[in-house]
């Protein structure tokens, strides 16, 4: 019988499904065309049965390889920006080409960390996929590697693809790769005296994952299992659902979700706003707080002036601030309703001491989300 996990996967009425590079490009011959046609007649199936797909594209940079003659994938920074920016041309032209065989028009939306740490940039992006959505485009999702430099990366396409789940008030996550799931040990590294991998079919918490080595990626990806699933858990931590399948498998893995490795949510759905504010949102100053008002914060309540202590760094109102206790540790992150200016003249004083103006709560409790 399927599982509950699997059924909600299976049925969800809008997916991310984000395909990695040692899927799609092959370091000889560049792209391969064949699979993204296959890909693309899963994806297309998927949407005529109702569902809005956003598709999330790693392989611009392997796709840049073999026209540029080079002999692998680049490590530096200069030569991987300029395979992404040839790779990337090539990758949503095939796209393009292989939808519009259904007569499907494909939006390219590439996007830097700033875009979805920054609260307008994340707006614009938010608005341009539901746009294309409501349009019946398929967004054609990827980093935007040419300016993204080491510091101010997403790090990898599985981080990138959970965010874009949680901008887009995706239902599921689907990670397509060159593994059919997940295993105990690396699957291709047969070790010496140790039996082979063992596939792990289903997560339904963190001690399914006992024992697990999650191991680097191929000669072609950039995270290797260790991302998918930090991905992976940052989806389901926060509610969206995770099937992790090969991509050969991706009929079975969008209709039924029948394959690979499921992971359920652990929580209820954080709201986009909630999740930002702990996942995504930069922070830019914090708030040290005496032990009561920790309590308070640690029960889900607004925090209050009187049990702020200091303050320190440059924000303003409507940035996200960490919540820390006398020692430094971070046990929230919050939406300050005022700039560090006006928190620098309301620290101890109770909210009936305070002018007018400065009488609403520091940090909201609908604007704060624990730290664990
Ligand atoms: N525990 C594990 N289970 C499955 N695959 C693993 C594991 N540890 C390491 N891997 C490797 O991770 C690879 C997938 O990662 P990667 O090459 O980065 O893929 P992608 O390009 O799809 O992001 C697999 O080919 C596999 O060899
Ligand atoms: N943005 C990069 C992909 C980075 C990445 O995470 O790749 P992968 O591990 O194959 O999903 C590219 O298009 O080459």
């Amino acid at each position: 019988m399927k599982s509950e996990v699997r059924s909600f996967i299976a049925s969800a009425r809008s997916i991310v499904v984000k395909i990695g590079s040692s899927a799609l490009t092959d370091l000889r011959e560049g792209l391969d065309t064949g699979r993204l046609d296959q890909l693309a007649d899963a994806l297309e199936a998927r949407m005529r049965a109702g569902t809005d797909v956003i598709v999330v594209s790693s392989g611009a940079v392997s796709a840049g390889i073999a026209p540029l003659g080079l002999k692998k994938r680049p490590t530096d920074l200069a030569t991987k920006q300029a395979a992404a920016s040839v790779g990337q041309l090539a990758l949503a032209h095939a796209w393009g080409t292989s939808f519009a065989r259904f007569g499907r028009t494909v939006g390219q939306v590439l996007l830097t960390a700033d875009d979805i740490s920054n609260r307008a940039h994340h707006a614009n992006a938010q608005r341009t996929l539901d746009r294309l959505r409501s349009l019946h485009a398929v967004a054609v999702v990827n980093e935007n590697d040419t300016v993204a430099t080491n510091e101010i990366r997403f790090g990898d396409n599985d981080r990138l693809a959970a965010l874009v789940a949680h901008l887009a008030g995706a239902d599921a996550l689907v990670l397509l790769s060159d593994v059919d799931g997940l295993y105990d040990g690396d699957p291709r590294r047969v070790l010496a005296g140790r039996p082979p991998a063992k596939p792990v079919p289903e997560v339904a918490g963190p001690e399914d994952l006992d024992g697990v080595i999650a191991g680097a990626g191929g000669a072609l990806g950039t995270g290797g299992m260790a991302s998918k699933l930090a991905a992976a858990r940052l989806a389901a931590d926060s509610g969206v659902p995770v099937l992790l399948a090969a991509a050969a498998d991706a009929d079975r893995a969008l209709s039924d979700a029948s394959v690979g490795t499921a992971f359920a949510a652990r929580a209820e759905r954080l709201s986009a706003r909630k999740f930002w504010v702990r996942h995504a949102a930069e922070t830019s100053g914090r708030l040290m707080l005496d032990d009561g008002a920790v309590q308070a914060v640690s029960r889900r309540r607004s925090l209050l002036s009187a049990g702020i202590v200091a303050t320190s760094g440059h924000y303003f109102d409507g940035d996200v601030v960490e919540l820390v206790d006398k020692r430094g540790v971070i046990h929230a992150r919050g939406v300050s309703s005022y700039g560090a200016d006006d928190v620098a003249t309301m620290l101890g004083h109770s909210t009936s001491q305070l002018p007018a103006e400065l009488r609403r709560p520091v940090v909201h409790a609908d604007d704060l989300v624990l730290v664990h």
